[in-house]
């Protein structure tokens, strides 16, 4: 999961036009697909759920990798339905379980790639305990997309990718656009999650490729 990869995040898309807002990115040569789960609990809003999923693995097969990004309370009690749904990846908030190492478990019981996700105002420990598949370093409060970049963040994820090594997927999610993709790269993110600046635009597909070209310059 080393390569760069531009995760488009459709809580930013059009959900009365999904498929063709998803059709558009991949066409453009977007891998992954950034699905927002929140529960109302963990977060104040609600989004979707693992009928998403499941329509968007139907719909595009193999194509694309479904990467879940939950934030719910307790996830311990939702990661079968994810996994049955045909998530590829499933990132679970370390804030919202008191059981992060089993919770990993149960995800790769599945055959499915396990992630932990830390607000900005968590600590790193999780990641000297639980060995992941992937890091997320959130680089806004979640909740909402079309928040600014919080600054200080490349500092967090050059520690963040110190601790979790080289071959761990370094996620970023939050603010991120064509002149934040450069920063986050050099600081050693490699899997750039980007809503509003994809699909808020009236050219999702250019600036999808904006982006990807400004986060591969920088590797
Ligand atoms: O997890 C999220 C919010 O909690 C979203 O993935 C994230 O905010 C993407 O939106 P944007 O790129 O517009 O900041
Ligand atoms: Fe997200």
């Amino acid at each position: 999961m080393s390569s760069i990869e531009i995760a488009p995040s459709i809580l930013s898309a059009d959900f009365a036009r999904l498929h063709d807002q998803v059709a558009t990115v991949v066409e453009a040569g977007a891998t992954w697909v950034h699905i927002d789960v929140m529960d109302g609990v963990f977060v104040p809003p609600i989004t979707m759920g693992p009928i998403v999923v499941s329509a968007l693995r139907e719909a595009f097969g193999d194509r694309v990798v479904l990467d879940c990004h939950l934030m719910i309370d307790r996830p311990e009690r939702q990661v079968d339905a994810f996994a049955q749904a045909g998530a590829d990846v499933i990132t679970f908030h370390a804030e919202a379980t008191a059981h992060s190492h089993r919770v990993v478990q149960a995800i790769r019981e599945h055959g499915v790639k396990a992630g932990i996700a830390v607000c900005p105002g968590t600590p790193l420990g999780v990641f000297e305990e639980v060995e992941v598949d992937l890091a997320l370093c959130m680089t806004v409060n979640p909740g909402w997309g079309g928040q600014p970049f919080i600054p200080t963040s490349p500092a967090k994820i050059e520690r963040m990718r110190a601790l979790v090594g080289p071959d761990v997927a370094l996620e970023v999610d939050g603010g991120v656009d064509a002149r934040t993709a450069p920063v986050v790269v050099q600081a050693g993110a490699d899997k750039l999650v980007a809503g509003s600046a994809v699909f808020s635009k009236p050219d999702p597909a250019a600036a999808f490729r904006e982006i990807e070209a400004a986060a591969r310059g920088a590797a």
